[in-house]
């Protein structure tokens, strides 16, 4: 029996880390977007009351917030739950002030509306501990509650829905990689639409090669750069955020394109720079299949994925050992769509991040307006409240 549920209307605002990306949701789909690429967080003062009279009627404002702390689900902001998230902006320097301002302003430009906010953090809630504890002095761990938290949830739950519909497999039933290669890059390993590991940790720093932030380095060797005098925590900070990565790299501001320009034009630091990102990246995946009992299938995703094929033809080429092949015919083709071989073996699959579907979907759950009786793919299960 299915519930007649009323079309919610939902503004949604996605503020990554090299792009801010405001779409109209209604009804699963969306209906327009403005993107706004190379964002350094400044917002033109009009811009989401504009939005807010072309868009309208709206229901609500969905904001994606990278980090959400222990939070298990989406939440509808007040006053106090965003000084609260303000407390995190140490563990996200490069996405949680850009979310607090666009949450604060839209607030004030579109009074009266709900605003919700949506965190990637909240689809790794539930983490098993092996996968969530560092192996830090407990003291340490208990009074600064250190854990793995991982991010790039609201990317993930899409993709793992999305994945469900193309391979026409109940989520549930699925083992399955999410890559997600924005200026952002992480790996989570989804087992039956949970997250059972993911490489970023503490802070969206760890793991993969980033645009401009390092991923991974060995401890000792920040120790050691403090020894040394080389940085004092600020600046140690700011140059593993922003000039670390592809940037750190090559000298370019860590766009894939320019590297890849920079790379056919002979340049030897962006050859090297390709190797060591898909490298890591190939790691970060071979490690999180050891979190699965089967590999079903590995969904590859964000902008990277998205608009670089041949980028993709060549991580994939390094991943024989998982079972991963890409068709460069299907690899070429446009949209949502599957990109290995044939039907036997792991499914790939190279899928356009839509965040905003997920944003707006958790954004109905919090205000009700969406039925809980609605299909399996709906289910809370990857990120939304009970
Ligand atoms: N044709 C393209 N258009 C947009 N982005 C591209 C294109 N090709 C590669 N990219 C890469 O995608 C990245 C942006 O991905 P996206 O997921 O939108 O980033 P984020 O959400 O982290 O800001 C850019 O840094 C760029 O390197
Ligand atoms: C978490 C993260 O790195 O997000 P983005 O890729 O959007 O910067
Ligand atoms: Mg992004």
């Amino acid at each position: 029996m299915w519930l007649v549920v009323p079309t919610v209307r939902v503004l949604t605002a996605n503020p990554g880390s090299s792009s801010l990306k405001l779409a109209l949701v209604a009804s699963g789909r969306r209906l327009d977007e403005r993107v706004l690429s190379g964002w350094d967080g400044a917002l033109h003062h009009g811009l989401l009351a504009e939005l807010g009279a072309r868009w309208a009627p709206l229901d609500a404002i969905g904001v994606r917030f990278v980090h959400g702390g222990d939070r298990a689900h989406a939440v509808r902001l007040t006053d106090a739950e965003l000084a609260d998230l303000d407390r995190l902006v140490p563990l996200a320097p490069l996405h949680q002030p850009r979310s607090l301002a666009l949450a604060r302003r839209a607030r004030a430009a579109l009074p009266g509306l709900p605003t919700v906010g949506c965190f990637d953090t909240s689809f790794h809630a539930g983490l098993p501990e092996r996968a969530r504890r560092y192996a830090l002095p407990a003291e340490w761990v208990r009074t600064y509650r250190l854990r793995r938290y991982g991010f790039h949830g609201l990317s993930c739950a899409h993709a793992v829905r999305r994945t469900a519909e193309l391979l026409a497999a109940e989520p549930g039933t699925l083992r399955m990689l999410c890559c997600h290669m924005g200026a952002g890059v992480s790996v989570t390993a989804v087992d039956g639409g949970r997250s059972v590991d993911t490489s970023m940790g503490f802070t969206p720093l760890e793991g993969a090669v980033m645009a401009t932030r390092s991923g991974t380095v060995d401890p000792g060797l920040l120790v050691r750069l403090l020894d040394l005098g080389a940085a004092d925590p600020a600046e140690l900070g700011r140059a593993l955020e922003h000039r670390s990565g592809l940037a750190g790299m090559t000298g370019t501001g860590g766009d894939v394109r320019d590297v890849l320009a920079a790379r056919a034009s002979g340049d030897r630091e962006a050859r090297v720079a390709i190797e060591v990102y898909l490298h890591r990246l190939r790691r970060e995946l071979a490690a999180a299949t050891v979190s699965l009992d089967r590999l079903d299938a590995v969904a590859f995703t964000g902008g990277v994925a998205e608009h670089q094929p041949d980028l993709l033809a060549e991580l994939a080429d390094g991943l024989a050992p998982l079972g991963v092949r890409v068709d460069a015919a299907r690899l070429h083709r446009p949209g949502d769509r599957v990109i290995s071989p044939d039907r036997d073996g792991v499914r790939v699959l190279a899928l356009t991040a839509q965040e905003d579907l997920e944003i707006a979907r958790q954004a109905e759950l919090v205000l009700g307006r969406r039925s809980h009786r609605s299909p399996a793919l709906h289910r809370p299960a990857v990120g939304g409240p009970p």
